[in-house]
């Protein structure tokens, strides 16, 4: 639904078991609601039918006296865009956030090392969704190597956004806070980056303890919350954290699609004998002699190399894998 500018709306911050918490930035009140007539219509056969970052319609129950605020969801707003995954267990799409302006890869100098694989993969699923990217690169006090550097250096050329930060000594989070002043931005990154003491370093009041969630809503039922927005004071932005997401697959991407989505072999891959080229075995692929001449760095083309084979094996195994997405 489109919103009506008589509409009371709200931001979804996260839910569990179709409990939701929202928050609206006119009050400044968070509620808890529910979904009026326990079905929304949507228009999608996605598992969740609301996920964080999601605009809704609603109306409040009860007064403004209320401690406990709470509401009813009506609609939801049309997403601008969104991120999903394939659900195995349900065998559904769900969407782990809605209305992102960026996505945010988290990862580490040191303990846990850089992992491009990871870092790589994200890009491509941020590029196939149309999502905008920006790498982060903590722990920069551990002292960044030259091969860190160059890796650096070569997303920027190809068109992203690099920040080195360190959580620890309080470097580089402030100017991340500016850039990110009245977005919404989703965090991901794997095990033991420092996503949760990024997140305590700008929201000190709150406890990030995401465990804490699951427990209350999750007894009996196995429903993980994937991710949970926190707004910024002022409702200057919201971001949203990934505590359910232990691993990235590139869900709803064709393998045979997958050069598309790293984007800095796009020039040459126009330029490959064959058409449909995947850039592996195939004769005069302008991707492979990009690679060979150093046009694009080598350790990104074995990710995609990587991926690849991981895609084209689970294509192969499951007839759950939805190639039709699009
Ligand atoms: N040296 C250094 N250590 C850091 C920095 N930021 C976080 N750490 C440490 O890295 C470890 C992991 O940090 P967490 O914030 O728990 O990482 P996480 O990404 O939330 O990991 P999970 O909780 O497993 O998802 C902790 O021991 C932090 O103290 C940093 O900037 N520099
Ligand atoms: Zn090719």
């Amino acid at each position: 639904m489109s919103d009506n500018s008589s509409d009371k709306i709200a931001v979804v911050l996260w839910g569990a078991n179709n409990i939701f918490s929202i928050a609206d930035a006119g009050d400044d009140r968070v509620y808890e609601a529910r979904i009026k007539g326990k079905k929304l219509n949507t228009g999608t056969t996605q598992y969740n039918p609301l996920a964080p970052g999601d605009r809704v319609v609603y109306e409040a129950v009860g007064g403004p006296e209320d401690s406990h605020p709470s509401a009813m969801i009506i609609g939801r707003v049309d997403r601008k865009n969104e991120l999903s995954r394939w659900n195995k267990k349900r065998k559904q799409d769900q969407c782990i956030a809605a209305n992102i302006d960026e996505m945010c890869v988290l990862s580490s100098v040191q303990s846990p090392p850089f992992r491009p694989r990871f870092v790589d993969r994200a890009l491509a699923l941020g590029e196939y969704n149309r999502l905008t990217m920006r790498i982060v690169i903590n722990k920069a006090d551990q002292g960044i190597d030259d091969e860190l550097e160059e890796r650096a250096a070569y997303y920027r050329q190809i068109g992203y956004e690099v920040s080195l930060i360190s959580v620890k000594e309080g470097v580089g989070v402030d100017h991340l806070l500016d850039q990110w002043v009245n977005k919404e931005i989703l965090l991901l990154g794997q095990s033991g980056v420092g996503k949760s003491s990024l997140l305590q370093a700008i929201f000190p009041e709150q406890d990030i303890r995401v465990g804490d969630i699951n427990m209350k809503y999750n007894r009996g039922r196995h429903t993980t919350v994937l991710a949970k927005a926190y707004p910024r004071p002022g409702h200057r932005g919201w971001i949203i954290d990934t505590p359910g997401i232990r691993e990235l697959d590139l869900y709803g991407i064709p393998p045979e699609d997958l050069g598309f989505y790293f984007i800095d072999f796009i020039p040459f891959a126009e330029r490959c004998g064959i058409r449909s080229c995947r850039h592996v075995h195939e004769p005069d692929c302008a991707v492979k002699d990009a690679v060979a001449q150093g046009k694009i760095l080598e350790d990104r083309y074995d990710s995609y190399l990587n991926s690849l084979i991981v895609m084209e094996e689970s294509a192969r195994k499951s007839k759950d894998w939805n190639y039709n997405k699009l």
